[in-house]
């Protein structure tokens, strides 16, 4: 089945109608304003942030949820973005997938991996990306095999003037098989669980083999085979040289080779630092504003009431 249309295919063709550009060039034009994170070999430039953020005001609605955020992500680590319901890590999300953009006031500063201006096309293929609002863009009878496939083009779904190669069947049907979903292939997406459809969709942020993967509430709804083959998952993509930010409020989402956290509160960075030091139960508390006690075993991490 094909399909057309998406939020993030949406943002990538506003920024040149926005400019007033169009076609390749817009691309290499954009690329070309700042020097590029990867190297000639495909390796990161040292000492980059992943996503920096600077003096930030961003609005939902009515609502300022960022006024004059600071916020870095390093580049030679994994990390979590652990906040409570409110936060603003969705927010933050859309700012990084380019949904949405913060008011355009003198100092603010949005680079991700370096460059401040993006073709999302081209992002995407630096940035897997498995959201929340991924998981509920597709439509009730896209496929699973059409649900990756589309990651190749940053859609929802394979819209009809769009192709899908041989190499680029051969991608998707590895990756089904290495996430262990190619049964599936073929069922709708609507019929799969939450646990299948997100499979799905880490498959599709796999296909451009991307060094950087952004996970938001990874195992909401999942049971807990769910959440361990996600924590396995992650595990394996960290331990294969990938570097994973997990977006999410929940402490036992974060698996054990994340070593940085930025904690959010309140529209604004509460902390940022190394995960031994800031998983605490004094932080932790402060965080949620709740008494929380903070216990681990092997690298995993739980919450408690203190
Ligand atoms: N569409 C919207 N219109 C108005 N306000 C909004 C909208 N979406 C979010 N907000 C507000 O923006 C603030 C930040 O919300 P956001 O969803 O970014 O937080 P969050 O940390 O992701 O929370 P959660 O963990 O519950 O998903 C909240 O006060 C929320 O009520």
């Amino acid at each position: 089945m094909r399909y057309g249309g998406s939020n993030v295919g949406f943002a990538a063709i506003t920024l040149p109608v926005v400019f007033g550009w169009g076609g390749e060039n817009v691309s290499r034009l954009l690329n070309s304003l700042t020097p590029p994170f990867h190297d000639a070999s495909g390796q990161h430039n040292v000492g980059m942030d992943l996503i920096k953020i600077q003096n930030a005001i961003a609005w939902r609605g009515s609502t300022k949820v960022f006024d004059g955020l600071n916020l870095s992500i390093p580049s030679n680590c994994s990390t979590a973005v652990l906040g409570p319901n409110g936060a603003g890590k969705s927010t933050l999300m859309r700012i990084i997938t380019k949904k949405i953009y913060p008011n355009p006031t003198p100092g603010c500063v949005v680079e991700i991996f370096g460059k401040s201006r993006w073709n999302v096309w081209e992002l995407r293929k630096q940035l897997g990306i498995v959201s929340q609002d991924l998981q509920h863009s597709y439509r009730d009878d896209v496929n699973g095999f059409d649900v990756v496939a589309s990651g190749f083009y940053s859609t929802v779904g394979i819209p009809d003037h769009l192709h899908v190669d041989e190499q680029q069947k051969d991608r998707v049907d590895s990756l089904l098989n290495e996430l262990q979903i190619d049964s599936l292939r073929d069922k709708r997406y609507a019929a799969m669980s939450t646990g299948e459809q997100r499979r799905f969709l880490m498959a599709r942020a796999l296909v451009h083999d991307p060094q950087t993967l952004v996970f938001d509430e990874p195992t909401s709804g999942l049971d807990i085979p769910g959440i361990f083959h996600y924590l396995k998952t992650a595990r394996r993509l960290m331990q294969s040289g990938k570097t994973l930010v997990v977006v999410t409020h929940h402490v036992h989402e974060i698996p054990p080779e994340v070593s940085h956290l930025v904690l959010m509160k309140n529209g604004d960075v509460m902390q940022a630092g190394p995960k031994a030091d800031l998983l605490c139960d004094e932080t932790i508390s402060e965080l949620f504003d709740v008494p929380l006690k903070v216990v681990e075993t092997d690298g995993y991490f739980q919450v408690l009431p203190a």
